[in-house]
């Protein structure tokens, strides 16, 4: 099994349980399930921001522990204070040391929140309405054209908007007009060797009515300038943040440089 495989096998257990514990019918109370959302596609465009989507990314399967050390409110109000387009972070527990506490903490900022996870089933969708989310990855690695599309307009009927993950041609067919961005990973899953190139030639074959956002691996403003050549509007950065000794002055650094 590749690390995505155990990711999803993992998940599947995991949303079993948990529909058990809290059925839809509970999420459906919770304070943030009426609330309305905010639009990542128009944080990106809006040119007053950086296009970056900074993640809040406490360890990997790639690398480990990346920082246990900073608090969601502290790095993603840094984030939001310096001018990130979204910000995402990582619900999934087991691979990736998250939580949808981590979720509602970064809540109080005034940007777009991602729910990045491993979605297989419309309940994780429903649950990122109720815990604060405004959009909703999704990995065509990891479902069919068909399930895209039904998940994709599960999570427009939420006011949510969907990035759908892309790692390699044969994935374009799963675009869907549901998908307001669609993200090119720049990191196989398989060897977690990071190609920009592959991403830029990928990106190619994408409609530009899809906003394009570069995902993984990016650790330099040069990397920036050269995705936006290729048409990319968005920049999904976590671990680089991450890593420094403050993630927020090296947010704030890197931003300047833009
Ligand atoms: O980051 C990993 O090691 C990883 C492994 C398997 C599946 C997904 C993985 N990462 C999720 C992500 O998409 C990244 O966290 C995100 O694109 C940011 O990447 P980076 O800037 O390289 O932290």
């Amino acid at each position: 099994m590749n690390i995505l495989e155990k990711i999803i096998a993992h998940k599947k257990t995991e949303v079993t349980k948990r529909k058990v514990e809290k059925p839809v019918a509970d999420l459906e109370k919770e304070r943030f399930f009426k609330r309305e959302t905010l639009s990542l596609r128009k944080f990106i465009l809006d040119e007053k921001k950086t296009g970056i989507i900074a993640e809040y990314k406490r360890q990997s399967p790639s690398k480990g522990i990346i920082n246990d050390r900073d608090s969601v409110e502290i790095v993603t109000k840094a984030y939001f204070s310096y001018g990130a387009s979204g910000i995402s972070v990582l619900t999934d527990h087991e691979f990736f040391g998250g939580s949808l506490d981590d979720l509602i903490a970064a809540r109080d900022n005034g940007v777009p929140l991602l729910r990045k996870d491993f979605t297989i089933d419309e309940y994780q969708i429903i649950e990122a309405k109720a815990y604060g989310a405004d959009a909703v990855l999704l990995i065509a690695a990891c479902l069919s054209p068909q399930e895209v599309k039904s998940l994709a307009a599960v999570a427009r009927n939420l006011g949510l908007e969907v990035l759908l993950e892309l790692h390699d041609e044969s994935e374009l067919e799963h675009v869907c007009d549901d998908v307001s961005l669609v993200g090119v990973n720049n990191r196989n899953l398989k060897n977690f060797e990071v190609d920009l190139e592959h991403s830029v030639r990928l990106a190619q074959q994408i409609d530009d009515k899809f906003i394009k956002v570069a995902e993984s691996g990016i650790n330099d403003v040069k990397n920036i300038q050269y995705l936006k050549q290729a048409g990319f509007k968005g920049f999904l950065i976590g671990e680089y943040f991450m890593k420094q000794t403050s993630p927020m002055e090296a947010f704030k650094e890197f931003t300047y440089q833009l």
